[in-house]
């Protein structure tokens, strides 16, 4: 299922700094900025609203707008930005706005943050009186308005600042300190917020996860081995010397010999064995670690881009592409290993060792006493995680394509049906 877009919430005083701190949130973070009373301002300035009058009486008084309004001129606004991750600035201001944006935005957002600027209401308005004297030209920012503004905050806000804050959504930022220091501490709480879990409570990052576990636990199965055989050595003088010899990574046992001075001899006798099954080995580790080398990227990706991931269909193509050519690579690879696995086993078993004429080896293989075989269960367990990583690579393709059928809107913003604007 395609993620739904994002919402954080800025609430706070009038002139706690709301809009100055979303405008630098936006310079670090990909949130799109939308300031309820903009949108309600904007609106009102158009002379062919059906709601411009009543929207400027609410603003006037310092009383809050119909959430119907409101509401539909954040959908409008959220829809014409194409994006995913919104910044909403003042609001939602009541229970009237709470009920409203539950009842149509609701299950087609996902709130991520509320953030409400703590702020003196002496500060407060001297703040907004300031605005108004640099000329903001609103209509609220006198002390008149601000007043009223002031209880409506306290007696309709902050309720809903306190549900936001039972969901364990709230982060409070005191707002009273210089602007620098608080769009710092707003950052860290962005910073946090970025890095999600979601994507591993789904299939795809929960296998994902898995797969990073299982490849390393497979290949390092293998390239971690040293598996050994042993013999007792007949010196011809009613003594015996025990003999082992080691069988390591990759498997290519015709380049490997062993050396032993055995008897109180004064030349070595050389040990050597015959096959290859480095290729089979070396194809089914090179798997593994490709494998883990795509879920650790992906793994960083759904932690800190998931937002991104999902509304970039090319790295979802690539994500799919790419898995299943590795669920591929692990049933290819764990069908050879399995193969090799069982030449090598018959190549270093040590029963047949001694049974194999003289000339092969060049030694004496009557003087070769109670072959002991060493155990190959790490190489067996390997095969069997290879199977298993092949059968979570296919699962997760068959996740990931289900993920790129299920698309949603081009933008990731739900197409529903907005309340229609209340009249004047
Ligand atoms: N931390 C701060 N310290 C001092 N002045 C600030 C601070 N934050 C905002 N201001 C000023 O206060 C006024 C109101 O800020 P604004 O962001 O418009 O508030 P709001 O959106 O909450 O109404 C603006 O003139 C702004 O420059
Ligand atoms: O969701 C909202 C946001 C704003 N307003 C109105 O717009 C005014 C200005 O809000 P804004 O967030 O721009 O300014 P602030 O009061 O926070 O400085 C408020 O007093 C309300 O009358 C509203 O009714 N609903």
């Amino acid at each position: 299922m395609a993620a739904l877009p994002e919402v954080v919430f800025v609430l706070g005083g009038p002139g706690s700094g709301k809009g100055t701190q979303c405008s630098k949130i936006i310079k670090e973070f990909e949130f799109v900025h939308l300031s309820a009373g903009d949108l309600l301002r904007d609106e009102q300035a158009n002379k062919e609203s059906e709601v411009g009058q009543l929207i400027e009486y609410h603003i006037v008084n310092g009383t809050i707008v119909p959430v119907e309004i409101t509401c539909e001129l954040l959908h409008k606004a959220m829809k014409a930005s194409g994006k995913h991750k919104f910044l909403i600035d003042g609001f939602p201001r009541n229970e009237d706005n709470l009920s409203g944006w539950t009842k149509n935005m609701a299950d087609k957002t996902v709130v991520k943050l509320v953030l409400c600027m703590d702020c003196s209401d002496d500060i407060c308005i001297e703040r907004c009186m300031g605005r108004g004297a640099a000329g903001s030209g609103r209509s609220d920012d006198n002390l008149t308005s601000l007043k009223k503004r002031l209880v409506t905050f306290r007696s309709a806000t902050l309720p809903i600042v306190e549900h936001y804050d039972k969901l364990g959504l709230l982060r409070r930022i005191n707002a009273e300190r210089p602007a620098e220091q608080v769009v710092f501490a707003l950052l860290c709480y962005f910073g946090v917020m970025i890095v999600t879990v979601q994507p591993f409570l789904e299939p795809r990052g929960f296998i994902r996860a898995l797969e990073f576990i299982f490849a390393i636990a497979a290949f390092a199965s293998v390239t971690n081995f040293v598996g050994s055989i042993g013999f007792d050595y007949d010196c011809g003088t009613g003594k015996t010397e025990a003999v082992r010899l080691t069988v390591p990574y990759p498997f290519h046992l015709g380049s490997h010999s062993e050396n032993k001075i055995l008897c109180g001899a004064t030349k070595p006798t050389k040990f050597t064995f015959f096959g290859d099954y480095s290729s089979d080995a070396q194809f089914f580790v090179g798997t593994g670690v490709l494998s883990m080398l795509w879920a650790m990227i992906t793994v960083a990706v759904y932690l800190l881009g998931e937002q991104n991931y999902r509304l970039d269909k090319r790295l979802r193509y690539v994500d799919f592409g790419l898995t299943l050519v590795l669920a591929t690579f692990w049933l290819a690879g764990s069908g050879a290993w399995a193969n090799g696995l069982s030449g090598l086993k018959h190549e270093t078993d040590p029963v047949e060792y001694i049974r194999t004429p003289q000339f092969l080896y060049g030694l004496d293989m009557a003087k070769l006493h109670n072959p002991r075989s060493g155990s190959f269960a790490a190489l067996t367990i390997s095969v069997l995680l290879g199977f298993l990583n092949f059968i979570m690579w296919t699962g997760n393709t068959w996740f990931l394509y289900k993920e790129l059928k299920d698309e949603q809107g081009e933008n990731g913003v739900p197409n529903q049906s907005v309340p229609a604007a209340a009249g004047p």
